[in-house]
C-alpha cells in the first residue's frame, strides 16, 4: 500500500512539474515574440492536456492552429513548442522562400535522435543534417528516378495481383464486407520488402488476421506518437546527456537487429554470387560502388535531389549549387557503408509504409462513397487494361489522368502527413519585414489545414478529383498543395509512392466494386497518430466484378 501511495505521489508530482514547465515555457515564448513584434498564437497548456487525455487529436490541434493563424491575417505567427519558440507560416510566398528559394537557411528538420546507441536512426536520410544529409540525398537520388521505378513495376504488379487474390478469398464470389486496411497493410509491406530488402514478405501467405514475421517487425518499427515517445523526446531536448546515459532509443533494438540481419544476408548472397535484381537494395549497393554516377546524373535525378524543377534555375540561393552532382561526390566527400544501406532501407519502410497505406485507404473510401467517380475511373482503367491485352504496364499507369486526379484529391483532403517542418540553420530575415528567424528555431508549414482552406479550394469539403485536371491545377499556386513537401528536403519517395499506389488502385477497381457497407463509418473517426489513419479500420463492401 505504502509503495502504491509513493508511486501515486510521484506521478502527481511529475504531472505538476510538467504542467508548471509548460506554463513557464509558454510565458517565456509569449515574451520572446512580443519583444519582436510578432503575433503569438496562444495554443498551449489546455490543448496539451486535452491531447494527452485523448480529447483532442493531432489533427484537431493542427486544424485549430491553422485556423487561428490565418484568422490573424498575418503571414506568420509565433507559437510555443514546449522547449522552444517556433514560427508557423500561412503565406504562400513565404512558404516558397522557405521550401525552395532560401532553402539554404532551412536545410534540416527537427532532430529526433535519442541516444548514441540509436545507430540506424542516426544514419537515416530523414534525420541527417547539413553536409551529411547533402551527401546522402545526392547518393540516394538516382535510385528514385522514374527510369529506376519503371524497372520495379513488375514488383508492384505482382503484389497488386496477390492483394486482389487475397481480397477475393476474404470476400468470396458474392462479395462481402471487409476491412481494407488489412489487405493494404500487406501490400505496402510486400512492396517494400521486395524493393528495399530484396525478400518476399510472405504477407499474403498467412491466414486471415495473421501477419508474417516481416510484417510483425515492420509494424514494430513504425514511430508512433505515444506518451512514452513524447516523454523520451522531452528528455532528449531538455537533457540530451541524460538521454544518452539512459540509452533512450526511438526504435526498439529487436526490429533493428532483425532488419539488419535480413539485409546483410541478402547483400552477402548478392556479392558472393553476382546475382542482380531491379530493386532499391541493388541500386544502393551500386551507388556504394559509384556505379550509378554516369548513367543517372541526369536532369531528372537533379529534380529528385533538389525537390523541384524550379530549383535548377540557379536563380536562387539553394542548398545544392547547380554544379553539385547527384551521386554524393560533389557536395561532400561522402562515404556510404553497409550500415547506411541498412539504415536507409529501414527508413523506406518507416517513411513509406504508413503513408502509402493511408493514401490507399482513403482513396478506396472516397471511391466507395462517390460511385460516379468510381465509374469514371473504371472506364479509364478498363481501356488501359484492354489496350495492353488485359494487363497493366508502367506506361499504362502513367497515362491514366483521372486516376492521378483521384489520388491527388485524396491527398488534398486526407494528407497522410499533417504538416511539414524545417529547422532554421542560419539566421533568416523574413523578406519585407524586420523579423529574423533565429538559427535553431523550428518553422511549421501547414498541409492539412491549408489543403481544406476555402480561399484556395472552392467547396473544400467536396470530393472533386477534377480540381486536379492539368488545366485547373495550373490555375492554382503550387504551394497550396504540399502532401509530399517541396524543395530539396521534400519526399524523395514521391514518384515511387505514386506509382505503387496507382498500380494497386487500378487493379483493385478493375477487379472489384467498392461500396459503403453496414460497418462503414461515415464520417470516419480518425486515430490519434501522426499519419492520418482511421481509428476503427476501413470496412467496405467489396464485390468481384465478374
Ligand atoms: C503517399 C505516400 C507518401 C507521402 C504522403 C509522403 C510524405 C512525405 C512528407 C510530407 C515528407 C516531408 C517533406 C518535407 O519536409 O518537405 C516526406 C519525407 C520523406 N519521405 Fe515520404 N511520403 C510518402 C511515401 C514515401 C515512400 C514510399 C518513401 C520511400 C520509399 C518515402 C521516403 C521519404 C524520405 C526518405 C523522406 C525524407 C527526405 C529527406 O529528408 O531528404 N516516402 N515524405
Amino acid at each position: 500500500m505504502a509503495i502504491l501511495a509513493i508511486i501515486g505521489l510521484l506521478i502527481v508530482l511529475l504531472v505538476a512539474l510538467i504542467v508548471f514547465f509548460v506554463i513557464y515555457q509558454q510565458k517565456q515564448h509569449s515574451k520572446y515574440f512580443h519583444a519582436r513584434n510578432v503575433t503569438f498564437l496562444d495554443i498551449g497548456l489546455s490543448y496539451t492536456i486535452k491531447f494527452f487525455m485523448g480529447k483532442l487529436t493531432l489533427i484537431d490541434i493542427e486544424k485549430i492552429q491553422y485556423e487561428k493563424a490565418t484568422e490573424t491575417g498575418k503571414k506568420f505567427v509565433g507559437i510555443s513548442e514546449l522547449t522552444s519558440p517556433s514560427y508557423y507560416i500561412t503565406d504562400l510566398e513565404l512558404m516558397k522562400h522557405i521550401y525552395v528559394k532560401d532553402s539554404d537557411h532551412f536545410v534540416d528538420r527537427r532532430s529526433i535522435t535519442t541516444s548514441t546507441s540509436d545507430i540506424l536512426f542516426k544514419k537515416m536520410l530523414i534525420s541527417l543534417e547539413g553536409e551529411q544529409w547533402k551527401g546522402m540525398r545526392s547518393k540516394l537520388s538516382p535510385t528514385f528516378t522514374t527510369g529506376k521505378i519503371r524497372k520495379m513495376f513488375d514488383i508492384f504488379d505482382k503484389s497488386s495481383q496477390n492483394m486482389c487474390n487475397y481480397v477475393r478469398k476474404r470476400v468470396g464470389s458474392d462479395g462481402g464486407e471487409f476491412d481494407i486496411c488489412e489487405a493494404y497493410s500487406k501490400y505496402a509491406m510486400d512492396v517494400i520488402a521486395s524493393c528495399a530488402f530484396g525478400i518476399d514478405s510472405k504477407s499474403f501467405d498467412c491466414e486471415p488476421g495473421v501477419s508474417s514475421e516481416f510484417e510483425e517487425m515492420g509494424k514494430k518499427i513504425q514511430l508512433k506518437v505515444t506518451l512514452s515517445l513524447a516523454l523520451k523526446l522531452l528528455v532528449v531536448q531538455v537533457a540530451p546527456k541524460l538521454a544518452n546515459m539512459m540509452g533512450l532509443q526511438a526504435i526498439d533494438t529487436g526490429p533493428q537487429d532483425y532488419f539488419k540481419k535480413v539485409i546483410t544476408g541478402v547483400m552477402k548472397r548478392r556479392r558472393d554470387t553476382g546475382e542482380r535484381h531491379n530493386d532499391f537494395l541493388q541500386l544502393m549497393m551500386d551507388a556504394q560502388q559509384g556505379l550509378l554516377k554516369s548513367e543517372e546524373n541526369s536532369k531528372e535525378t537533379m529534380e529528385v535531389m533538389t525537390g523541384s524543377k524550379e530549383d535548377n534555375t540557379g536563380n536562387s540561393k539553394q542548398v545544392f549549387s547547380p554544379n553539385d552532382e547527384a551521386d554524393g561526390e560533389s557536395p561532400t566527400k561522402f562515404t556510404f557503408d553497409d550500415d547506411d544501406i541498412v539504415a536507409n532501407a529501414v527508413l523506406f519502410l518507416m517513411a513509406g509504409y504508413d503513408t502509402t497505406q493511408s493514401l490507399l485507404i482513403f482513396a478506396a473510401y472516397m471511391l466507395a462513397l462517390d460511385q460516379d467517380a468510381q465509374e469514371r475511373l473504371l472506364e479509364e482503367v478498363k481501356s488501359t487494361f484492354d489496350a495492353n491485352g488485359g494487363s497493366l504496364t508502367y506506361d499504362g499507369v502513367i497515362g491514366m489522368t483521372y486516376l492521378d486526379c483521384v489520388l491527388n484529391e485524396t491527398l488534398r483532403y486526407y494528407p497522410p502527413a499533417l504538416r511539414n517542418e524545417r529547422l532554421c540553420t542560419k539566421d533568416y530575415k523574413i523578406p519585407g519585414t524586420d523579423t529574423i528567424i533565429e538559427k535553431g528555431l523550428i518553422v511549421g508549414l501547414p498541409i492539412y489545414g491549408m489543403q481544406r482552406d476555402k480561399q484556395y479550394y472552392e467547396n473544400p469539403e467536396k470530393f472533386d478529383p477534377e480540381r486536379f485536371l492539368p488545366e485547373r491545377k495550373a490555375e492554382r499556386n503550387p504551394f497550396t498543395f504540399a502532401p509530399f513537401g517541396h524543395g530539396p528536403r521534400n519526399c524523395i519517395g514521391m514518384r515511387f509512392a505514386l506509382i505503387e499506389v496507382k498500380a494497386v488502385i487500378a487493379t483493385l477497381v478493375y477487379n472489384f466494386k467498392l461500396e459503403p457497407g453496414t460497418n462503414t463509418e461515415i464520417p470516419v473517426k480518425m486515430s490519434n497518430s501522426s499519419t492520418l489513419k482511421p481509428e476503427n479500420g476501413m470496412w467496405l463492401k467489396i464485390s468481384p466484378r465478374s
